[in-house]
């Protein structure tokens, strides 16, 4: 696999500007996170920093507040109380327009059954968010190719999700996740829906491809051998994060 990022995508969307970063060098930080789910509380003081370019994996046990955390930091979901910062700004403070804004241009999704549209073709999934960016479609088309032979699946470039393999369709999905070159990729479960040979597979191409780009990820898993491919371990249990451990 080729190591420098694609030409092309570097030439025609350009990655964000550097958001910076706090005094202590987190691009990204929790603070004090509350959320409720009715009688369900989600997070209970659940505090976490993300730095430029490092792999971070959530762990923990099933309901814990992983998921909940992640899409607060990615500014999803509002907490009831605490803040989350991005390089400085408050994403807590911000209006649902200027946070969707931000989730466009700065950040990245790869969820467990990848989430493509399945009325486009697997090139056309990818180019979408650079064609959201006001890239032109041949432009964003040839980009999206590079990155799908990239990760190695050029011969999805014009077949339909849904006539792709579930290994091929995460890897297409991971290819949407990065064309735009964001600062912080979020994965929820990434490789949750693959068999452990094929889910090594698309980890080792993601995080190789983040490197690249130098992209944060932030990333909940329940296995340990998806961990192993993170710089550090958050433990989240009951609503915060207990302990951190470097991998
Ligand atoms: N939309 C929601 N409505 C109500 N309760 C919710 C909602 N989302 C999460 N919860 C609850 O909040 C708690 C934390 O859920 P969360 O999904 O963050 O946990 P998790 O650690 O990611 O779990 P898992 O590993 O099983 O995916 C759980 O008790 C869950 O049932």
């Amino acid at each position: 696999m080729t190591t420098s990022p694609p030409a092309a995508s570097a030439s025609t969307h350009p990655a964000p500007a550097d958001p910076g970063t706090t005094p202590g060098g987190a691009l990204l930080a929790a603070h004090d996170l509350h959320l409720a789910f009715g009688p369900t509380t989600a997070l209970a003081s659940a505090s976490l920093e993300v730095h430029p370019g490092e792999v971070l994996a959530l762990m923990g046990p099933s309901g814990s507040g992983k998921s909940t955390l992640l899409h607060c930091l990615a500014g999803i979901l509002r907490p009831d109380s605490g803040r989350v910062t991005y390089g400085g700004r408050d994403l807590t403070a911000m209006s649902d327009v200027e946070r969707s804004a931000l989730r466009r241009s700065e950040f990245g999704f790869v969820f467990q059954f990848g989430q493509l549209v399945p009325e486009l073709t697997c090139a056309e999934n990818v180019a979408l968010p650079l064609r959201l960016a006001g890239v032109g479609r041949r432009d964003a088309l040839g980009t999206a190719r590079e990155w799908l032979t990239r990760l190695e699946v050029p011969d999805v470039a014009d077949k339909r999700p849904g006539q792709t393999s579930g290994g091929q369709g995460q890897r297409v999905a991971v290819a949407r996740a990065l064309v735009t070159r964001p600062r912080v990729v979020f994965a929820d479960e990434p490789t949750g829906a693959l068999d452990s040979l094929n889910g090594e597979r698309v980890m080792q191409m993601f995080v190789a491809a983040a490197r690249d780009t130098g992209a944060a990820v932030v990333l909940v898993t329940h296995e340990a051998r998806v961990a192993a491919y993170s710089d550090r371990e958050a433990v989240v249990r009951d609503g915060r994060v207990r302990e951190q451990v470097r991998a």
